[in-house]
């Protein structure tokens, strides 16, 4: 029986491997992990990670094909194959600070796998977006295998090949050398981020101007060439990976002597600053330009609907702004916990990308900040709401009812274009949208760009 072992239970690594286990019965496959607490939520009922359809997955293949351990010299050992899915963060000293892969983990899982024998290496970038990580898996666009041009590195490419094989057409399955591999991945990232960045950049000339950026993007999204995806204006683009790869990537051309590409797809980044920045100042311009002592209702913290994740989420910037700023926040999130809210608001750039049991311990709460559990609690006696990340939950709002418990005038601030504006200024809101016309409140109360 062919084995797996994958080094890293994480958000990759633990979908990944189950939809493997479930679409490869004859292959047997070990997750394994240095964090004793996350190997045990993937032997129990409340998996590490919220993902759609993926408690399904473990449930079918957990204890027959698909195994959750921290004996990782075991497993490593035993193994045909051994996937690496451990965390890159950015380095945050030193040579490439701010801007590097710091490889810490990635060396630590190498040279223990080195310890056992000598193996191929491959680059099997992965593409997964997280809410959709199950049906992404089922049906990927492509699967990509970078390898060396050898013999024993093509025989080992043909034999990954053969495992996505049992599900995965094979024209789907591209096959390249290791650095375009390893390119491909952070130029698609920086692409579908740059598209983020780029329709942002003209949600910022629609307020100006009056165009309504929804009208924008779906006018130019029909055009076959642009294609309509990825063109959602937003509070700014959050997740582990479109900022980390972008700095990366910048760093990897900074190395290789090529300023003006580096200051390329830095904009990008800058811009995803200045839209996070750019929605808080709106917010304490359009309240008399000052939010000290007064209630904010933030709904949303997880960088995108469907997930519980929050790392590097737009929440926490905005929420910081508002913070210094000295306002109380109330916030919701259908699925991120208080110690965790308190925990992002607490920690210095980049820090989050460690294993849990390496990161600081937590700080005290901030007294400034409360979490509750409906948008409703979170809304009561506020004197705005911003929603932030785009639950289908806060569509369906009874806005009315909310705006009853409000203090007036009371402000939406939504970050998202979830809410529906009109009816909102029908009630009695005072609403700004990202991107969309704005009513002659916030006209006459320019913030600054
Ligand atoms: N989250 C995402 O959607 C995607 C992430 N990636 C990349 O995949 C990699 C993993 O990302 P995530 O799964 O999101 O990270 P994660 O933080 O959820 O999981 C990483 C896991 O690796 C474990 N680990 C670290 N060092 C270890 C070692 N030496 N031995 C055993 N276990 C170790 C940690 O305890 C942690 O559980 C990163 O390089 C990331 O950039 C790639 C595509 C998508
Ligand atoms: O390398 C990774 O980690 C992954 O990064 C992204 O996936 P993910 O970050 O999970 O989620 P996305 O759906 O790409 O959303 C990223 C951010 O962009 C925002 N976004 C997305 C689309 C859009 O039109 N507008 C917009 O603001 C989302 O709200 C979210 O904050 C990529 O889509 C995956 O292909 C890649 O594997």
């Amino acid at each position: 029986m062919v084995k797996i072992c994958c080094i890293g239970a994480g958000y990759v690594g633990g979908p990944t491997m189950a939809v493997i286990a479930v679409k490869c019965p004859s292959i047997e496959v070990a997750v394994v992990d240095i964090s004793i607490s996350r190997i045990q939520a993937w032997n129990s009922d409340h998996l590490p990670i919220y993902e759609p359809g993926l408690d399904e997955v473990v449930k079918q293949r957990r204890g027959k094909n698909l195994f959750f351990s921290t004996d990782i010299e075991r497993h490593v050992a035993e193994a045909d194959i051994v996937f690496v899915s451990v965390n890159t963060p950015t380095k945050t000293r030193g040579l490439g600070a701010g801007k590097a892969a710091d490889l810490t983990y990635w060396e630590s899982a190498a040279r223990m796998i080195r310890q056992d024998c000598r193996r191929e290496i491959l680059s099997n970038p992965e593409f997964l977006a997280e809410g959709t990580a199950i049906l992404d898996l089922f049906n990927p666009d492509r699967v990509l295998i970078g390898g060396r041009e050898t013999s024993d590195g093509r025989k080992a490419v043909e034999t990954l090949k053969s495992v996505y094989a049992h599900w995965v057409p094979e024209d789907k399955i591209l096959c390249t050398n290791l650095w375009s591999a390893e390119l491909s991945k952070l130029a698609a990232n920086a692409f579908l981020a740059q598209r983020i960045s780029s329709v942002n950049a003209m949600s910022a000339l629609c307020e100006a101007t009056g165009a309504d950026v929804a009208q924008v993007a779906h006018a130019i999204g029909t055009d076959s060439r642009i294609g309509p995806k990825f063109l959602k204006a937003s509070v700014g683009f959050g997740g582990s990976c479109f900022q980390k790869d972008i700095l990366n990537l910048v760093y990897i051309c900074e190395c290789n002597g090529l300023a003006e590409v580096a200051g390329y797809w830095k904009q990008v980044i800058k811009v995803n600053d200045y839209q996070k920045s750019r929605f808080v100042n709106r917010v304490v311009s359009s309240m008399f330009n000052t939010v000290a002592g007064k209630k904010v209702a933030i709904l949303g913290f997880a960088f995108k609907k469907d997930t519980g994740d929050t790392r590097e989420t737009a929440a926490i910037d905005v929420c910081k702004g508002l913070i210094g700023d000295k306002a109380h926040l109330r916030i919701y999130d259908p699925q991120v916990s208080e110690e965790q809210i308190q925990r992002d608001l607490a920690l210095n750039k980049f820090e989050w990308d460690h294993p849990a049991h390496l990161q600081p311990p937590a700080a005290g709460a901030d007294k400034q900040v409360s979490v509750v559990g409906d948008a409703y609690e979170a809304a009561k006696g506020a004197h705005a709401v911003c929603v932030l990340t785009e639950w289908g939950e806060f569509k369906g709002l009874d806005y009315g009812r909310i705006y009853e418990g409000m203090q007036k005038p009371a402000f939406v601030f939504d970050g998202r274009n979830v809410v529906d504006v009109e009816k909102l200024r029908e009630i009695g809101f005072i609403v700004y949208s990202i991107g969309k016309p704005m009513d002659s409140w916030l006209k006459d109360m320019p913030a600054v760009a």
